[in-house]
């Protein structure tokens, strides 16, 4: 049997292929426990909160809780015929996947382990999400990501001074680190220092989209590759005080070198932490390359640091408000702010390039929806080339509404994993205190019965009061379906900034164009991050004024 899930680098568990057994209890509950929310009932939020304590109390349901075991499990043969190589799902997305398996294998799963690899548990039943989320207690567990770990911990100690970092660390470690990291990249004061840099960069990627465009005004194949370049750029702006040059048309060969081996990472982690392979036992190539794919970016980003070391020393600032992030970070310490940068650009690209494809998509499909953003825009930006400033973004609700509807359409990861913090009954299964469970989230995000009219692009469902008024309101969806960026204190690191490129971004594209879409469905391929797998050719029109 060959668990086939894995984590993406943002730590969420992508689920690509794996081995099914389909059994009657299965089945049974197929029926049983696939409950959906009736209508009219009201949930505190959409969005979860963290429970102030966890109850450690004897769970009494334990004891009749049918075995860990009997969770169905499927078969190796009865997985390769839906997902394998001749399969019908072969291509499929990671949400038509996901379908799939929940309609063959029911609302619970258990992928087992390989090669050295973890169980994983799949549930696709938000009361489950809520239990597992609200068991994690002070230190959250999210494994998965032993490449990653191995890297670290084994293959190069002598780089990382034992720090994991934030996805790859867990208990005390990882407490230690995030609450380093925590006031420094969560804090909205630090935050909007950085609102002139990032809409700079926006700003040069204007041109480019304006000259990329072609006679009949739309963008080309490649467009996917421009908007990782963009958030590379802005990474390095945001974590590495630098401006990397990925969105320069004559690359250094650094530059170039640095977008191939990101781009290398991320497929061989994929390739060893996602799909099947036996590198935990037994080292393969792909492992191989893996580590001097790794080896060679540190000495890419090591050096960038050590520029911005040498720039900040020469330039001391006085006011320790206007320090930027990796400042603050290395006044901690070097090793802290080495590793924060390297897991931002690891965890930070891919996800916002995805997040905002997902999201000028929805638009592009949805112009009256895009006409009252632009309305919104023309507020805040009377002209083009406004620049944006902290004070001007204070009052985009639409905008903001826009970007949570599109991440609740196309999100950039399929759903959330967490590691029981206790013993647990799920489904009346039991589930040991330590097992990884993923959560089906994007599914349920796209179904009738969580969220009213869901294929529809509503982002009025996210505002309350009059803005509200007339369509379905995200509040009486069930808190724990939602969580594009996580939950409590694991949650995204980076959400902040990802919001704020995402915004700047969308604001400049929807105020200078309108935008729109000549071709089928967007669709995600299956990767560690939802990547799309059409060719981005969005139409671009210049709006008059
Ligand atoms: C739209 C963009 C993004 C999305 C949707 C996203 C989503 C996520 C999710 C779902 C998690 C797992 C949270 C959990 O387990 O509760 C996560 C973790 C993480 N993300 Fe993001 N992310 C985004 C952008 C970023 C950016 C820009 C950065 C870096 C600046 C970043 C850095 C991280 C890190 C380091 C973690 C691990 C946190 C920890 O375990 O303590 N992410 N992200």
């Amino acid at each position: 049997m060959g668990g086939f899930f894995g984590r993406t680098k943002s730590g969420h568990i992508s689920v690509s292929v794996c081995t099914f057994a389909v059994g009657n209890v299965m089945l049974k509950l197929t029926v049983n426990s696939l409950r959906f929310r009736p209508v009219g009932v009201r949930w505190r939020s959409a969005t979860a909160q963290p429970a102030a304590s966890v109850n450690s109390a004897p769970d009494p349901e334990w004891e009749n809780a049918l075995p860990y075991e009997k969770i169905p499990a499927p078969t190796l043969l009865g997985f390769l015929k839906e997902f394998g190589p001749f399969g019908k799902y072969k291509d499929g997305t990671l949400y038509d996947i996901n379908i799939r398996m929940r309609e063959l294998y029911g609302p619970i799963m258990k992928m087992e382990g390989a090669f050295g690899r973890e169980d994983v548990v799949l549930t696709f039943v938000p009361e489950d999400f809520e239990k597992v989320l609200r068991s994690e207690g002070t230190w959250p567990r999210r494994t998965g990501m032993d490449s990653f770990v191995y890297y670290r911990k084994k293959h190069r100690p002598e780089y990382f001074k034992g720090y994991g970092g934030l996805l790859a660390e867990q208990g005390e470690d990882w407490h230690k680190m995030r609450t380093i990291v925590n006031p420094i990249m969560m804090q909205p004061k630090i935050i909007k220092l950085y609102v002139d840099k990032v809409d700079e960069v926006a700003r040069e990627f204007m041109h480019i989209v304006n000259g990329l465009r072609d006679e009949k005004q739309e963008l080309p194949e490649d467009f996917n590759e421009w908007l990782n370049r963009w958030a590379l750029e802005t990474m390095g702006v945001l974590v590495l005080d630098t401006r990397l040059g990925v969105l320069d048309k004559e690359q250094s060969v650094e530059v170039s070198k640095l977008i191939n081996l990101t781009k290398d990472a991320v497929s061989l982690f994929y390739q060893l932490d996602v799909l099947p392979s036996i590198w935990r036992k037994l080292k393969t190539p792909a492992f191989y390359r893996l580590m001097r794919t790794l080896d060679e970016l540190y000495h890419i980003i090591a050096s960038k640091i050590d520029e911005a070391v040498i720039r900040m020393e020469k330039n001391p600032k006085a006011d320790s408000d206007t320090l930027s992030i990796l400042e603050k970070l290395l006044k901690v310490d070097r090793e802290a702010a080495f590793i924060m940068s390297m897991d931002s650009l690891f965890a930070g690209v891919d996800t916002t390039s995805s997040g905002s494809t997902g999201v000028l998509y929805c638009l592009a499909q949805n112009p009256e929806k895009q006409e009252k953003l632009r309305a919104e825009l023309r507020q805040i930006m009377p002209d083009k080339s406004t620049p944006l400033t902290p004070e001007r973004m204070k009052n985009m609700p639409y905008l903001r509404a826009c970007i949570k509807e599109g991440l609740r359409m196309y999100p950039p990861t399929t759903g959330n994993g967490r590691c029981a913090g206790k013993n647990l009954v799920l489904q009346g299964y039991r589930i040991p205190k330590g097992v990884l469970v993923a959560m089906g989230q994007l599914v349920l995000q796209r179904e009738e019965g969580h969220f009213t009219r869901p294929s529809e692009f509503i982002p009025e469902r996210w505002l309350s009061g009059e803005a509200g008024a007339g369509c379905p309101s995200a509040k009486e969806v069930h808190p724990f379906i939602y969580l594009p960026f996580g939950f409590g204190a694991r949650s995204c690191i980076g959400r902040r900034l990802a919001m704020l490129e995402m915004e700047i971004l969308i604001s400049r594209m929807v105020r200078q164009y309108d935008i729109r879409w000549n071709y089928g469905e967007l669709k995600y391929r299956a990767s560690l991050v939802n990547i799309p797998s059409n060719d981005l050719k969005f139409q671009l029109n210049e709006v008059a004024d």
